[in-house]
């Protein structure tokens, strides 16, 4: 990705807006209710249909191998239908993610002063800030956020790093390491459920980039009428989402409703990204999803994005693509340009990054 020219219009933070206790909430964030849609099934619903589904991956990576297999069935099927998944035993140990937890928190909470230390400023998209904001006039995510680059190491922003505070650095050291690992098995499972050429994929993702998202929705008063996160698809490959705390917020779009993911303790909530799409020429579709807000309590997450290296270019995959039985669905681009692309406009659904590389 260059980050070098992507537009940033800076945006005040929201954490600092409601701690001056404001009652009128800007009106930069409020949405036209009547197209937000707040009708959704709940993933409670006793039906199955309405249930995002659980992988294993212990059983997936070393089960006897008819658990393996009927695992991996799944895996793809979940791919193919839902784009999201819940992963459990996972193998992140509880140790790292209750560490990661507790600092994340203490990062929301410095003074401002110390923030502004590791804020976005021109032509650098991580640190504090928002991203996707590309005009004076849009409507604003009633939310906070922290973005760095994680992986490979040479991409890292050195003074940024350096800003963080010791322990989470170390929290997100580990993690990172963890969160690389489980994403490059997933990426093999899915080759393989793909029938996709496994050398293929490893080529792709070798020296695979790591950027992490951190998010943070403050409460809302008027939780109904605002967003923690526009409605999207991620550009990335595959994202790793893990809840810093019990609050809900996320919604994915299936058959047209929203449905409320509703995390299992411990779980982590895996999605397929445009890359995917695109690589698996539309077998494994990214899916839209958006971020609700709480009117009295606050949110925390973090989203783990890899995608294909960054000096690499990328398509449909060769060994998926037959012509003319099977032609290519995508154009090859550059990840740099494909990633210049999506960040140079506002958060829009679906179709953005993907209408970018359709044939
Ligand atoms: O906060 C969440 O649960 C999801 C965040 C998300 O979709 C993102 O950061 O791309
Ligand atoms: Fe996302």
């Amino acid at each position: 990705m260059s980050s070098g020219s992507s537009p940033i219009v800076s945006v005040p933070s929201v954490h600092e807006l409601v701690k001056e206790k404001i009652t009128e909430i800007p009106d930069r964030y409020i949405r036209d209710t009547s197209n937000l849609d707040h009708e959704y099934h709940d993933s409670d619903d006793s039906s199955a249909k309405n249930n995002i589904p659980v992988i294993d991956l212990e059983s997936l990576l070393y089960g006897e191998s008819d658990s393996a297999n009927s695992e991996l069935e799944n895996l793809h099927s979940a791919c193919q239908h839902w784009g999201f998944f819940q992963l459990v035993n996972h193998g992140i140990s509880s140790l790292v993610i209750e560490k990661l937890k507790s600092e994340i928190r203490n990062l929301f909470e410095l003074p401002l002063e110390e923030k502004k230390m590791i804020w976005q400023g021109p032509g650098n998209m991580e640190g504090f800030g928002q991203h996707f904001v590309v005009s004076d006039d849009q409507k604003l995510d009633w939310s906070d956020m922290f973005f760095i680059t994680a992986l490979p190491i040479n991409m890292r922003k050195p003074q940024l790093f350096a800003g963080i505070p010791l322990l989470l650095r170390e929290a997100l050291e580990a993690y990172s390491l963890g969160i690389k690992n489980l994403t490059m098995s997933l990426l093999g499972k899915m080759a393989k459920a793909l029938k996709m050429d496994s050398d293929e994929m490893e080529g792709l993702f070798n020296d695979c980039s790591q950027r992490m998202r951190i998010n943070y929705y403050p409460p809302c008063p008027k939780s109904q009428q605002v967003l923690g996160l526009s409605p999207h698809s991620d550009a990335a490959a595959l994202t790793i989402v893990l809840q810093l705390n019990e609050t809900e917020g996320l919604q994915i779009r299936n058959d047209g409703k929203w449905v409320s993911v509703k995390a299992i303790p411990g779980a982590l909530v895996v999605n397929i990204g445009d890359m995917i799409e695109i690589l698996s020429n539309g077998a494994y579709p990214s899916i839209e999803h958006r971020v609700m807000v709480n009117p009295t309590i606050e949110r925390l997450s973090i989203a783990t994005f890899h995608s294909i290296n960054s000096d690499a270019e990328f398509g449909p995959a060769l060994s998926l693509i037959d012509p003319p039985r099977k032609p290519a669905l995508f154009r090859t681009e550059t990840v740099q340009k494909y990633y210049q692309n999506f960040f140079a406009q506002k958060l829009n659904g679906k179709a953005n990054n993907l209408d970018f590389m359709r044939i």
